[in-house]
């Protein structure tokens, strides 16, 4: 695995008692990158989100390797992983993963405290990182608790404390799937926006092949925990090629021109398609 290598995962497969959930996937993802493992429910996602986020139960049996920057933590609970093999996390219950006790401010302190940023910098650190994730008045919301906000509000300040531990990976497992059309779209503006400069290196998971479209530049689809089909993005989307994958975009019935990918369209196509691009995998 050479530097731009953020993640790689090599032959992981995962049983829960006894059940194969997730067979054999391999895949890379390279620093800055923003890929998308998408699938219908039941396929694996969540599990492979856990597996990589190190929240598996103990009970679980993983084999194979899950790589993170030169760390392997395969099977290793996030608690026992070295600072820069922790991927954060957002998932779609808001709700559930912040501490419903706890005020907006202290839970946004704990990630800088940790590094031993105090005091005034700290909290000018937690205003910066509001304004980062488009929260406007953020002293009055500071001092609410989870319950007291919108799904949206909570959903950026999930994505805020994700960011606060300044984490090369970030997992983000359904994390629009609870809100309404408007502010999903807005939350996907936000985790475009923040991983545009290539910061933050992002794997979506989601079986909504337009959130993924909208974010993601390449999709890995799953189907009974399995990979089926990889390829960029836009060539998934015009020419599928498993019928697993041709099966999920006709029951998403998108087109190109909704997913806004007319900036890739080949302007010599008389289709109206985006272009084909380089060499992609599909399983028999
Ligand atoms: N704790 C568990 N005990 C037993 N089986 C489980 C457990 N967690 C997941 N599974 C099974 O593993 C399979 C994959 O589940 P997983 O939650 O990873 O899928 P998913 O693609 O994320 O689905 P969804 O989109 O509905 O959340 C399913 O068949 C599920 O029933």
């Amino acid at each position: 695995m050479d530097e731009t290598t953020m993640l790689s995962v090599t032959n992981l497969s995962v049983s829960i008692d006894g059940q194969p959930v997730v067979s054999g996937l391999d895949f890379e993802l390279k620093n800055g990158e923003r890929l998308c493992l998408l699938g219908a429910s039941g396929s694996g996602k969540s599990t492979i989100a856990a597996a990589l986020t190190g929240t598996l139960a103990a009970t679980t049996r993983v084999t194979g390797s899950i790589d993170i920057r030169g760390h392997e933590v395969a099977g290793v609970p996030i608690s026992r992983r070295p600072p820069e093999a922790r991927a954060a996390a957002i998932f779609q219950d808001s709700l559930s993963s912040l501490n419903p006790l706890v005020t907006v401010r202290r839970q946004l302190l704990q990630p800088f405290l940790r590094r031993g940023v105090r005091g005034r910098a700290a909290d000018t650190a937690v205003e910066s990182l509001l304004a980062r994730v488009g929260i406007e008045q953020p002293r009055r919301l500071l001092a609410r608790y989870p319950g007291e906000l919108s799904g949206g509000q909570r959903q950026r300040i999930c994505i805020a404390v994700a960011l606060a531990g300044t984490p090369g990976l970030v997992v983000a497992d359904e994390p629009t799937t609870a809100l309404d059309v408007v502010t999903q779209a807005r939350v996907l503006d936000l985790l475009r926006e923040l991983s545009d400069d290539r910061r933050m290196t992002l794997l979506l998971i989601t079986h909504d092949l337009a959130v993924a479209a909208k974010l993601c530049e390449r999709a890995i689809v799953l189907a009974g925990g399995r990979a089926v089909e990889s390829a960029p993005m836009d060539e998934l989307i015009a020419a599928p090629q498993h019928p697993y994958t041709r099966a999920l975009i006709d029951a998403a019935s998108v087109t190109v021109s909704a997913l806004h990918l007319a900036s890739q369209v080949d302007p010599t196509s008389t289709s109206g398609l985006p272009s084909p691009g380089p060499a992609r995998e599909v399983s028999p």
